[in-house]
């Protein structure tokens, strides 16, 4: 590894010490705090379930007097909803329905499919032990119970909690900015017509959708050429409008490559080479006191490093407590990869698994980073190590799935055809 190249463990360490976290709150209905972090921590003012109630369609019994063959007569229905307070009397049953009530003096509910009616009554054909199908109160939440913490990214099922103790809306934090620049003089934007020379821009809408899955506001400055009072206008206004700014191209050691120049002429550059690839001449800074992330033009590069740098960056700064990095899964090669040392590779890699529920990974056939169709055909990213001079056909190797949906053959799924393809008529 170059001397200058810091590795990725170190540069995402100093990015995430460079970045600061917004503390700036706001209150949010539910309906609208999905993927956003909770401000505060969160407690319960309710107990879940609010009473005993019953977790089957059945009878409320008394265990004691549950005898084989003995009729219990039959003395009410309690649903679900009900605004009354039962009292079970002795030598009877009351017909109680999931979620309701449990009557005063029932120790147990029997199962409906536990029961036989008969004229005299319900005669229990399974006898039931003390509190069986009985939900206690709070047996699920009491009150004062934490039950979200501060810096969490609401997911569902935590709107669905907060939802349950009567919370119309969350206090969150406010939402960050992230400015995003496309810079390169031979960038058009999509749509418009290309002239000799040009290529049409896709970096800022690929990094702009994945940096969206984290609730950012995202404010688009466009493309710039490389000019460098363009670029330093830019970069400028930026400083004053948004958290953090991200910039593709221009990051390496071009004629045109003003970026990090202009960055460290308004600000100052923290670090740049990381050692890894693609995306090596990844930039860390500052415009005044705005973060700066610099991505390589490279596509490939751009998405690469905007996944493993810029979206722990985003969460640090959203106050996320618990910033991971991506799941990595152990799987066999499938073929022999030689390579030069120095960097860690992330290679883009189609993974699947064998009959036995066993992963395997086949990189694609060329790991260029101007190549989009090598991520667009790739299911994952296969990481090996930045001393390694290759690995031979069934080493074990990292993978990075990009989702968390099964590859193709897994054996212990249902076996239905999920595609939504047309088949080919007959
Ligand atoms: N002499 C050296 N040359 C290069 C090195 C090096 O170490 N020494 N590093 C290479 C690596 S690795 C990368 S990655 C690239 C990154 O360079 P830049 O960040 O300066 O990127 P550009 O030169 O501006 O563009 C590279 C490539 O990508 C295309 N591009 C740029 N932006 C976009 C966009 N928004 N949408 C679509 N395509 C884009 C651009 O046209 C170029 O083809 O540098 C290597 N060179
Ligand atoms: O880092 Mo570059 O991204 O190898 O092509």
């Amino acid at each position: 590894m170059s001397s200058n190249w810091l590795s990725l463990e170190a540069a995402l360490q100093k990015a995430l010490d460079a970045t600061p976290i917004v503390t700036d709150k706001e209150t949010v209905p539910l309906s609208q705090a999905s993927g956003r972090i909770a401000a505060n921590d969160i407690y319960a003012i309710l107990s879940v379930p609010p009473w005993d109630n019953s977790a089957m369609d059945g009878y409320a019994v008394r265990t004691d007097e549950v005898k084989e063959d003995k009729p219990l007569s039959v003395q009410s229905t309690i649903t679900a909803g009900m605004q009354e307070n039962a009292e079970l009397k002795s030598g009877s049953a009351i017909k109680i329905m999931t979620g309701a009530p449990i009557p005063l003096g029932a120790d147990a509910v029997v199962m409906v499919e536990n029961t036989r009616s008969t004229e005299a009554g319900v005669i229990v054909t399974q006898k039931p032990s003390l509190g069986e199908n009985i939900r206690p109160k709070a047996g699920d939440i009491a009150p004062n119970q934490k039950l979200v913490a501060k810096g969490t990214r609401l997911a569902p099922q935590h709107l669905m909690l907060l939802a349950s103790q009567g919370m119309a809306d969350v206090v969150v934090i406010k939402k960050i900015k992230v400015g995003l620049v496309a810079t390169g003089s031979e960038l058009v934007q999509p749509g418009a017509a290309l002239s000799q020379a040009q290529i049409y821009e896709s970096n800022r809408i690929g990094v702009q959708a994945l940096l969206s899955e984290y609730d950012v506001d995202i404010v688009d400055f466009g493309i710039v050429k490389d000019d460098k009072d363009a670029l330093r206008n830019i970069f400028t206004k930026a400083s004053d409008s948004v958290d953090i700014m991200v910039s593709s191209g221009g990051v390496s050691v071009g004629e045109a490559d003003f970026v990090k120049e202009i960055i460290a002429s308004l600000g100052f550059i923290d670090f740049w080479k990381v050692a890894i690839k693609p995306g090596k001449p990844f930039a860390l800074g500052k415009i005044n006191t705005t973060l700066f992330c610099g991505l390589p033009g490279n596509p490939v590069s751009a998405f690469v490093t905007a996944k493993l740098l810029v979206t722990p960056i985003i969460q640090k700064m959203q106050g996320q407590s618990d910033i991971r990095p991506p799941l990595a899964v152990p799987a066999t090669l499938t073929t022999t990869v030689k390579r030069r040392p120095g960097r860690r590779d992330f290679q883009r890699a189609t993974m699947f698994y064998d009959e036995n529920f066993n992963l395997h990974v086949t990189p694609f056939r060329t790991q260029s980073s101007g190549v989009m169709t090598s991520i667009t055909s790739a299911n994952c990213l296969m990481v090996i190590d930045e001393n390694s001079t290759g690995l031979e056909a069934g080493a074990s190797v990292p993978v990075i799935p990009f989702t968390l949906a099964a590859p193709d053959k897994a054996p212990n799924l249902p076996k239905a055809n999920y595609s939504t393809a047309e088949k080919d008529s007959e």
